[in-house]
């Protein structure tokens, strides 16, 4: 098993369904060169999803195989799906990077936070209800689908208070300069540290 140095990092996107994550998480991963962790899911991949890139999309009796190997770090059963993150994914990515970043909900932010602690930044980025509704529409999202987000909206938004930083997201690239500035001052931090 790899043991984590002091300053690695795990930087978890969280927040309502079409807040952004996704689209802010991979400018901001570019910038700091950090590579997304993929979560293995039990959904079939929606139209233009890439096996791999997007997600794992395993089967239920593949997922069911890996949760009893004790594979997931966590597992969490989402509108009739399951989404897990396997732990190897997370250690070998930090060896190799020392940061990684992810996209979850608030259950997986919240048991990621409670084992890795300190090395975990929350990022929440939220917007009113009506633009993630938009934008879902705008995406081409099935009723279905945007419906279960909405569902989820509240639950989600209750979480803010909890993430270490809260952005809301209108404009994407401001969104993703103050992101970017705020992850700059951790990083920073490090190099000051290691002097
Ligand atoms: N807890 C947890 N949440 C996840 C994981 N992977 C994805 N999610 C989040 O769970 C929700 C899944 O909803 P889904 O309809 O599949 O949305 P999408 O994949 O973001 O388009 C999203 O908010 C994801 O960001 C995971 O491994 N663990
Ligand atoms: N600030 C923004 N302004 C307008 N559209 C946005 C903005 N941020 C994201 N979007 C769009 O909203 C949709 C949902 O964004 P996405 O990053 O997939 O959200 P999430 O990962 O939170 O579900 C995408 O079509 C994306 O291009």
């Amino acid at each position: 098993m790899y043991e984590l140095k002091d300053r690695d990092k795990i930087i978890v996107f969280t927040g309502p369904d079409g807040s952004g994550r996704k689209s802010v998480a991979e400018a901001v991963g570019q910038t700091f060169g950090m590579e997304k962790v993929i979560s293995f899911v039990t959904r079939p991949p929606r139209p233009g999803e890439v096996n791999g890139q997007d997600y794992h999309f395993i089967t239920h009796e593949a997922y069911r195989e890996m949760e009893q190997n004790s594979e997931f770090l966590e597992s969490v059963e989402i509108s009739g799906n399951f989404y897990g993150i396997r732990g190897l994914d997370i250690e070998e990515n930090l060896y190799q990077n020392g940061c990684v970043y992810l996209i979850m909900n608030h259950e997986g932010a919240n048991i990621l936070k409670k084992i890795y602690g300190d090395k975990v930044i929350r990022l929440f980025l939220y917007a009113d209800r009506r633009t993630v509704e938009e934008r879902e529409r705008k995406l081409g999202l099935a009723e279905e689908v945007i419906a279960a987000h909405l569902g989820h909206y509240d639950v989600e938004m209750g979480y803010r208070g909890s993430c270490e930083h809260a952005f809301e997201n209108y404009d994407l690239g401001q969104t993703t300069y103050e992101i970017t500035n705020t992850l700059e001052i951790y990083f920073q931090r490090d190099l000051i540290d290691k002097d």
